[in-house]
């Protein structure tokens, strides 16, 4: 059986995750996502489950310093899920006057507590279902959580279905240390994070080999280098698989773009949503690009 650290405590949407993503394996909550991955890069865990972005307040900076710092981790699989919170109160409890949640949680229903609980004062937890924990233990009268948390904490459900967005979606990842990959399903997505050097046209540069390739990104983010003012790591994801010539053609032309490149994963889609490749663009054009271009090299054109 497989060891699964996860983003908790027990309660979170990403144990949700991680129960979708790695059905009976032993589930170890972890206080944050770079616990997670620590879990994984120490081997105390085979693989850690943790929220990537969400459809209203997108990336989640965590998941993405914790993937470019210490030991590389690559992503081998991923599942979206639909989030709408329950609110949690102790029972019998009185006056709401403040309510609780993970910082991407409290953006997300914020029209629903200036509606609701309007005189109630949000604050910061270090995830949904630490700020159950925080009310039963009297810190906060409120948690905004995953609807499962009320099945961990015993505590009173004020409401349900709450979302100011109602089909807000998280995507989660699931990260091992490298090794095998998954095998290409046609509907794939392939994640690096580049430190490109601090000068006119590198990102272009960067984009411009996925796009000569007729690679289509599907997630594009900056995050510091936190070493120098104004650096940035670029996070790109696109779609596609290693395994496809195209893909490993202009992976290869990002290496030689940038140094510090890091490769993230290659694993199938949530959506399935298939690779879209233009005419031109094949992986059977690229391996008979490379055919012709060998039997030019050996003199052997007829
Ligand atoms: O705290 C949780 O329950 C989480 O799983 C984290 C998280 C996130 O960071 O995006 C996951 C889904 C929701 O969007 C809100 C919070």
């Amino acid at each position: 059986m497989s060891r699964i650290a996860y983003f908790g405590p027990r309660g979170t949407f990403t144990e949700q995750a991680a129960r979708a993503l790695a059905p009976g394996e032993e589930l170890l909550p972890v206080e944050t996502v770079r616990l997670a991955m620590t879990a994984v890069r120490k081997g105390e865990a085979d693989a850690a489950c943790v929220p990537i972005e969400n459809s209203v307040e997108g990336v989640v900076p965590a998941t993405l310093d914790g993937l470019s710092e210490s030991t590389p981790l690559v992503a081998v699989a991923e599942t979206i899920l639909p989030v709408h919170f329950s609110v949690l109160t102790r029972r019998g409890g009185g006056e709401i006057r403040t309510v609780a949640s993970h910082p991407h949680a409290l953006a997300q229903v914020r029209d629903w507590l200036e509606a609701n609980l309007p005189d109630a004062h949000p604050v910061a937890s270090s995830s949904t279902s630490a700020a159950a924990v925080g009310v039963l233990e009297g810190d906060f009268d409120a948690a905004v959580c995953a609807p499962v948390a009320v099945e961990h904490y015993d505590l009173e459900v004020l409401a349900t279905e709450v979302a100011d967005v109602s089909d807000a979606a998280t995507r989660f990842l699931l990260v091992r240390r490298p090794g095998e990959l998954p095998e290409p399903t046609g509907a794939d997505r392939t994640s690096v994070v580049a430190a490109a050097a601090n000068r006119t046209g590198t990102l272009a540069e960067l984009l411009t080999e996925l796009a000569t390739r007729g690679i289509n990104l599907t997630r594009l983010d900056a995050r510091p280098t936190r070493s120098n003012f104004g650096e940035y790591r670029f996070f790109i994801d696109f779609e596609g698989h290693v395994a496809e010539p195209r893909v490993l053609d202009a992976l290869t032309a990002l290496r030689r773009q940038c140094r510090n490149l890091r490769f993230l994963g290659s694993h199938p889609r949530a959506d399935g949503t298939q690779t879209t490749i233009e005419s031109g663009f094949g992986n059977d054009d690229f391996v008979e690009a490379a055919g012709w271009a060998a039997a030019v090299r050996r003199g052997d054109l007829a």
